[in-house]
């Protein structure tokens, strides 16, 4: 089975298939990469892209999100991977505490599992499309956290949102009226989407390389005591200054 076909629900839950995936990494510390921003910005296509430039990369683990809306078209042909779930299904889930996290926006609840809590663990870095409203339970749930904070100017996400086609103009505009701030004491790195997909999608690539690079640098420097590089939290401060840009 492939990494990414083991992360099917609810395969992906079970703590063996996770153990599988936390071995041979040493003793590095692993992150989740957030993907964040407003909807239609462009969060699971370059997520879809990178995962699939990346797939042969054993530090990264692209993480499916579960999301009650009926699997569509758009789905099922090179949009987000996602799981779909019945709603009541999903709530039955949530109770059992099978969310590592689990949040609702745009009328549809979302998830990601428990599990990753230990493919981070064992030192691997998860790429996640994620609420900007659940950046601070994620860091305390899951491990250390960076936000990729994706941006686009509003009238090229009305554009994009008209041009995926899955929600109507209400819908579209209520998704367009969403706000919802980065909160203090994340690591946020800014990724601008205004430019032609498949430069966006490169440049997204390397911009996840980069970022581990230099976390798994740091973390094999801590390992050996560097501890300069850290803040009083143990923290790494220094990720956009380690030439993580462009
Ligand atoms: N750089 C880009 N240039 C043009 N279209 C894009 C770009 N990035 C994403 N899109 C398109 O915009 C639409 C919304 O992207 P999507 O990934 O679904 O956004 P999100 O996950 O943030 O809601 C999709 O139809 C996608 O193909
Ligand atoms: O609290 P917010 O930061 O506004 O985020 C709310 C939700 O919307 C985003 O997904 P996306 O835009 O991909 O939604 P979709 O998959 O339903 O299109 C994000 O990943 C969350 O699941």
């Amino acid at each position: 089975m492939s990494e990414r076909e083991s992360l099917d629900w609810p395969v992906f839950a079970s703590a063996s298939i996770a153990d599988d995936h936390a071995r041979d990494l040493g003793p590095r510390r692993g992150l989740l990469l957030a993907i964040v921003g407003a909807s239609g910005v462009g969060k699971d296509t370059l997520i879809e892209h990178a995962a699939r430039g990346l797939r042969r990369d054993a530090r990264f683990l692209f993480a499916r999100r579960v999301v009650t809306r009926p699997r569509t078209p758009d789905s099922d042909s090179g949009g987000e991977q996602y799981l779909p779930m019945d709603p009541d299904v999903f709530e039955a889930l949530r109770k059992t505490g099978a969310f590592a996290l689990s949040w609702d926006a745009h009328g549809l609840r979302y998830g990601i599992p428990l599990a990753l809590r230990s493919v981070i663990a064992g030192g691997r870095v998860v790429v996640a499309n994620l609420s900007r409203t659940k950046l601070i339970e994620a860091s305390r749930a899951l491990g250390p956290t960076i936000a990729i904070d994706v941006t686009a100017p509003k009238a090229v996400l009305r554009e994009r949102l008209l041009a995926r086609g899955r929600e109507d103009a209400d819908a579209i505009e209520q998704r367009l009226a969403r706000q919802v701030s980065l909160p203090a004491g994340i690591r946020r790195i800014e990724f601008s989407n205004d430019v032609p997909l498949n430069m966006a999608a490169a440049k997204f690539a390397k911009l996840l390389l980069r970022v581990v690079e230099a976390e798994y640098e740091a973390s094999d420097q801590h390992q050996l005591g560097a501890r300069r590089l850290f803040d009083a939290e143990g923290e790494i401060d220094h990720v956009e200054a380690a030439g993580v840009e462009g």
